[in-house]
């Protein structure tokens, strides 16, 4: 036996391993499966190019619990270590990744979201063991069996031991502060966590199985039961595949497999897979979005060679791309670094645009082989793709062919089409094409069917940030306006000719606002008279259009008008002069203040603000007026 001092310049360095990565314990699962999957592959590789004569069809990795001995044992059948492997890569390879990994914890401890905790490696084991055993035996025949054995203090033993069997056994003394992990059920969840999608078989335990029955068996007879080992990850998920022998249930099966809590079917998928400059595999969801945009639960998972890392995906996947669900897989994202380095990471900046491109082009094929069947999607994928085009430069040129802007009833247009098709008959007096658009098809009904009357298309816009784009888009196109169906009268919202004919001589006007003005709550409505169709309503109550955007911008986090949500709700009641009621308010004698504050309400009923008092109060007067 030969006894050793691990070189190192903190006097003990695991005290510190634990205070560090505290909250992390669990990962000393994954670091070991790790090594145990990249000893395994690496036997396969020389197996491959004929440096191994043996079989590793069947190599699997074991994970054991020792519930009363309190020991873990994690033990695979990969190449091994002789005695020289074990001084070099356990003492001072390992030691030494440890000791940088915990330099930089150290620098960055302060810095919330480093992702994953690689590089730490081997020695996280001290993170839940007082004492570690490492017991290996190299492939190469001629090589002895090596025990390692160290209790946490730079001190190790190495030692000759009895071993067979090729490959390595790692024997955790689970520390008293750490006993969780001698539970069944724990180590069951850190593996399916981390490990589900591992490639090289992982065995936990054992289950029963039931044997088909033979052909012609007796209706009552039972199966045969045998019991096979545990396996608890899938070695070849969908993503490590070629999209061509893929079809789509495969994605679907993955999709469940995945999350299995989701029961409704993703609406499409983008297959990622690239090598150059990079390298990225993976595939992404557009599942079903509804209004909410709030913190989903099921996230986009980031793996790394098929070890799961996070599902902290910011820097790597744009913004815009987070409320998609899937799997992206890539050796090249540095992962032991603050997000902040991520972010300047010239690799992550490529992948990040890489798969803004690949969606664009995703949703650019869909729609071009497909419209109907996307115009049908289109309600339940607004969300992301309004977003991006607020948040992606690239992403908007891209769109602007497939975005789509639906009618009230039902017809989609694109942005070209709609300054196409509504040029003729919306553009205003000043040259301005005027885009109608509700944003609740039945709280302003009234205000679409006088558009529609007219001829006039209107929008259905009702998106939470949909404000927003119609400021941008507005931005580009100099000569376009969106305008709410309910933002003034009809004919103001396009105003065709300059001067419109009043029916009321200007004293009468006069003396009609001044009587209106002394009715009406002034810190509510401004009184404006307009000369409308003497068909329209009498008394029309607006908000201008400048003053409800800017709140709804605020809403959904507008920069630049802070303040705007306090500001007191202002309406403009529109008068039409020339409906017949004004020439009775201005004639009535007992009746007019009912008039007006039957007009009013009216107008607000249109407009879903009569309510309470104010509604009751109506009803009375309505029958008051017909008595
Ligand atoms: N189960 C194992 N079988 C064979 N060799 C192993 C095993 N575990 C560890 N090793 C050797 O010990 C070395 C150090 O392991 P350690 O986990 O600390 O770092 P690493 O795996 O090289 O890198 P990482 O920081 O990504 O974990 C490995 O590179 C490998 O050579």
């Amino acid at each position: 036996m030969s006894k050793g001092k691990i070189n190192v310049s903190v006097e003990n360095i695991f005290p510190l391993i634990k205070k560090f990565l505290y909250s992390d314990h669990e990962i000393f699962l994954r670091e070991l499966i790790s090594n145990a999957t990249d000893a395994t592959l690496k036997l396969k590789h020389l197996a491959s190019v004929g440096e191994f004569k043996g079989n590793t069809d069947d190599v699997k990795i074991e994970v054991k619990i020792d519930k009363e001995g309190k020991k873990i044992h994690i033990i695979d059948q990969g190449i091994g270590m002789s005695e020289e492997e074990v001084k070099k890569y356990i003492n001072d390879v390992a030691f030494s990744g440890a000791e940088e990994f915990l330099d930089k914890y150290k620098d960055e401890k302060n810095q919330t979201g480093i992702i994953g905790h690689f590089g730490l490696g081997f020695y996280s084991a001290f993170m839940v063991a007082d004492k570690v055993e490492l017991i290996t035996k190299s492939f190469r025949e001629e090589d002895e069996a090596v025990k390692w054995t160290c209790d946490g203090s730079p001190e190790f033993t190495l030692e000759p031991v009895e071993k067979k069997e090729r490959g390595t056994e790692i024997i955790l003394h689970i520390a008293d502060d750490s006993l969780e992990f001698l539970e069944k059920a724990r180590i069951g969840d850190l593996l399916h966590k981390y490990n589900k999608f591992m490639p090289v078989p992982i065995k936990f335990g054992t289950r029963e199985e039931e044997l088909p029955l033979p052909e012609g068996a007796d209706k009552d007879a039972k199966p045969e039961k045998i019991t096979v080992d545990n396996i608890i990850n899938n070695t070849t998920p969908a993503w490590t595949k070629q999209p061509s022998e893929l079809k789509e249930k495969d994605y679907q099966d993955f999709y469940r497999e995945l999350y299995p809590m989701q029961f409704e079917d993703p609406l499409f998928n983008i297959h990622l897979n690239v090598d150059y400059p990079f390298n990225l595999t993976g595939i992404l969801f557009f599942p079903k979005l509804t209004q909410n945009i709030d913190i989903q639960k099921d996230k986009i998972q980031l793996y790394q060679n098929q070890v799961y890392v996070t599902d902290n995906v910011e820097g790597i996947v744009p913004d815009f791309l987070q409320m998609l669900r899937g799997v992206i897989d890539s050796p090249d994202i540095p992962l032991n670094v603050s997000r902040s380095y991520l972010q300047a990471d010239g690799a992550v900046k490529k992948i990040s645009s890489y798969i803004t491109k690949k969606v664009g082009e995703k949703l650019s094929s869909l729609f071009k082989n497909n419209r109907e069947e996307f115009e049908k999607k289109w309600n339940d994928i607004k969300i992301v793709i309004e977003y991006g085009m607020l948040s992606e430069e690239k992403f908007f040129d891209k769109a602007k062919s497939f975005a789509l802007y639906p009618t009230v009833d039902g017809k989609y247009f694109t942005f070209d089409e709609l300054q196409e098709k509504l040029k003729p008959a919306q553009t205003d007096k000043d040259g301005n094409l005027v885009l109608l658009y509700a944003s609740d098809a039945d709280e302003q009904h009234s205000f679409i069917e006088e558009a529609q009357a007219k001829g006039y298309e209107v929008l259905l816009m009702d998106s939470p940030i949909v404000a927003h784009l119609m400021q941008k888009l507005e931005g580009e196109n100099e000569k376009v306006k969106f305008s709410r169906v309910d933002a003034d009268s009809i004919d103001k919202l396009i105003q065709k000719e300059e001067n419109q004919i009043s029916k009321l001589t200007e004293d009468e006007q006069n003396k009609l606002k001044e009587i209106i003005e002394g009715i009406v709550p002034k810190e509510k409505y401004s009184v404006q008279l307009e000369a409308l169709d003497s068909k329209s309503n009498p008394f029309i109550i607006t908000q201008p259009e400048f003053l409800r955007r800017m709140k709804d911008m605020q809403k959904t986090g507008g920069g630049g008008f802070m303040g705007m949500s306090n500001f007191p709700e202002m309406f403009n009641l529109v008068v039409n002069t020339n409906n017949d009621l004004m020439k009775k308010i201005l004639s009535a004698k007992s009746k007019r203040t009912e008039y007006v504050n039957q007009a009013l309400d009216l107008a607000k009923l249109s407009q879903n603000l009569l309510q309470g008092k104010d509604l009751t109060q109506f009803i009375k007067r309505s029958f008051e007026l017909m008595s």
